[in-house]
């Protein structure tokens, strides 16, 4: 059975990347192979040492509980179904990560907050834009979430960097596309349930998230200690990914699979229906709407040719949430 890897990050936290300081490009080599391996074989792993205080942590759970814990009619208010440009709160039945059943979750989506005459609102309105916050929290809990927001977002570009590194591309190769990116913060609540560890009559077992796979580049999660996250590997096998403290479990999307010509595995992971309440904090990392996704120049070769169609990173994304979201249906 494959496991996850745990990375240690803290050489590279530690130290800025500088092109002329061999030691200090040494460091970031070798843990940008560490990700680089992972990211060719399960897809998956998780990192420590990543800087991110337990305190900001708490912050952001205690958050998330105040936000879940307001009235549904309060919730609704900043109902994502009325968004744009998707963020806000996300009702129970909302989104269908499998086409086999509706999760049992509730979330809040929140990301870059544009004004709406940034020229990439205007070009792009369905994934760039403002926030929709609960006003009943007030400023602070504002203030905290896009404090937050930026603190993942360096996480994201940090390990993107060494991703640039592992693929033999220019160090600023991706600057420009995560300038204004389309990443999400996002909060999610699984209520505990009662089935939870049961199966049905065919033998399945009780989910909250379905079996999917993440759309974009990639993506950071905190999970909170009481577990249900499983990942598939290549033998058919679920492995837990178990809560590790101090740690972000790290995966691959589509988007990053494309882009790779399928070299990184973006990799099925569901979340069996816990016994008690689980709340999960996750960043999707994504560049601005008109990435061109074009197979990247050292992952094609005479033998591998491109074998996606290049398409803007926006109208990806936008082609997975009409899979995903039932109100996009209507
Ligand atoms: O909550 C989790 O542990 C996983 C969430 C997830 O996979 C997702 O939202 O894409
Ligand atoms: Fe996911």
């Amino acid at each position: 059975m494959s496991t996850i890897p745990i990375i240690d990050i803290s050489p590279i936290i530690l130290n800025k990347f500088d092109a002329n300081d061999k030691e200090v490009v040494q460091k970031w080599k070798d843990v940008s192979k560490q990700i680089d391996t992972a990211c060719r074989s399960i897809g998956f792993f998780y990192v420590k040492g990543h800087g991110i205080e337990d305190s900001r942590m708490k912050a952001i759970e205690k958050a998330s509980r105040d936000l879940f814990n307001l009235p549904l009619e309060e919730k609704n208010k900043i109902s994502i179904t009325q968004s744009v440009n998707h963020r806000g709160y996300g009702e129970f039945a909302t989104e269908k990560l499998s086409p086999d059943s509706v999760d049992n979750k509730e979330t809040f989506d929140l990301g870059q907050p544009l004004a709406l005459d940034h020229p990439l609102v205007a070009d792009s309105p369905k994934l760039h834009g403002p926030n929709q916050y609960p006003e009943k929290l007030g400023s602070e809990w504002q203030k905290l979430v896009d404090d937050h927001f930026y603190t993942m977002l360096k996480l994201g570009t940090t390990i993107l960097s060494c991703v640039t590194l592992s693929l033999d591309l220019p160090i600023d190769f991706f600057e420009d596309m995560f300038k204004f990116p389309m990443c999400a913060f996002r909060m999610i609540h699984y209520p505990g349930v009662e089935q939870s560890g049961a199966t049905d009559n065919q033998g399945k077992v009780s989910l909250s998230a379905g079996e999917h796979t993440d759309y974009g580049c990639i993506t950071l999660l905190c999970q909170d200690t009481t577990g249900g996250l499983q990942v598939g590997d290549i033998h058919g096998n679920w492995i837990n990914a178990v809560p590790i403290k101090d740690t972000f479990v790290v995966n691959i999307g589509d988007m990053l699979n494309r882009w790779t010509n399928g070299i990184y595995h973006s990799t099925p992971h569901r979340v069996l229906s816990p016994k008690q309440d689980r709340f999960s904090y996750v960043f999707f990392f994504e560049p601005h709407y008109k990435t061109p996704v074009t197979c990247l120049p050292s992952c094609s070769s005479a033998e591998n040719p491109p074998k996606y169609e290049p398409i803007l990173a926006g109208d990806y994304l936008m082609s997975r949430f009409a899979d995903t979201y039932t109100y996009y249906k209507k």
